[in-house]
């Protein structure tokens, strides 16, 4: 577990600056979510966290990250190491669709060059498909394909892929969008559960949800073409009884976004 500290993070894409000297600390055993209206740099400032925005050719970026006080880009770190320790569940589960239950699980080792004996790696099968909540209904099939499962079931297998690399941050992009309401509680139910051993950021557009999982809220606002800047942050409990700033309020009771 560990945190992170973003400081005066700015980006843009080519000239399109998309936020503006934004700081914002997720600490420890904590889940932070990240909320506000459609284009406001919530996906972008995640991508920051593990180090994808650099993914796309023409973004750019200014600012910090420190993971548990280390640059996350400092020119020591290899790339690879920064996306194992800060792991990501994308908005549409993504397992790989023909390869079956259990090598989705361990795919991740052999991109972050991890060995492992065949003991240790059904250890680690069962230990993250228990916590990612899926262990029950899939130990009879893990030779099936992951693309068999339900979509609730294929982002709980994404969950369990993530943590197999032992992650210390784990970052999610509105990971419950795709799903139906039953599936959605289960992973909530799994989020409450996952952050005694892991850092939880997560984007969400419902604000039930950030309600429901989140003890920390960040509200993003980009304001008529501007970048988007961090309104106001704090305990959930307080954005949501006694936000200080007015578009915050206006913002979580729905009045706009
Ligand atoms: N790959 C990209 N290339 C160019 N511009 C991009 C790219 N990705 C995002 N943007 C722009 O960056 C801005 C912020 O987008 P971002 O997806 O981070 O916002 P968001 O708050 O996560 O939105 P949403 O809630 O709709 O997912 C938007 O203006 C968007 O058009």
């Amino acid at each position: 577990m560990a945190s992170l500290d973003a400081r005066s993070i700015s980006a843009w894409f080519g000239e399109h600056k998309v936020l503006d000297r934004v700081s914002l600390t997720m600490p420890a055993g904590k889940v932070t979510a990240l909320i506000g209206p459609s284009g406001c740099g919530k996906s972008t400032f995640l991508r920051i966290l593990n180090r994808m925005h650099e993914l796309v050719p023409s973004a750019s970026l200014a600012g910090k990250v420190l993971l548990d006080g280390r640059d996350l880009y400092s020119a020591d770190r290899r790339i690879t190491d920064a996306r194992r320790q800060v792991g990501m569940v994308f908005q549409k589960p993504n397992p790989f669709p023909a390869m079956s239950i259990y090598d989705n699980v361990v795919a991740g080792l052999k991109l972050t060059g991890t060995r492992v004996s065949r003991r240790e790696r059904d250890d680690l099968v069962e230990e993250t498909l228990t916590k990612a909540g899926l262990w029950k209904e899939v130990r009879d099939r893990l030779r099936q394909p992951g693309g068999a499962l339900s979509g609730g079931q294929q982002q709980r297998l994404c969950i369990a892929r993530s943590l197999a690399v032992r992650p210390r941050v784990l970052l999610m992009d509105e990971p419950c969008s795709a799903l139906d309401p039953t599936s959605t509680r289960r992973i909530e139910e799994t989020i409450a559960e996952l952050v005694h051993e892991v850092t939880i950021v997560i984007v969400t557009h419902n604000m039930q949800q950030a309600a429901r999982v989140s003890d920390l809220c960040a509200f993003f606002l980009a304001s008529q073409g501007t970048p988007g800047v961090i309104v106001e942050h704090g305990p959930t409990a307080a954005m949501f009884d006694h936000p200080q700033d007015p578009r915050t309020s206006d913002y979580v009771h729905g009045r706009f976004g």
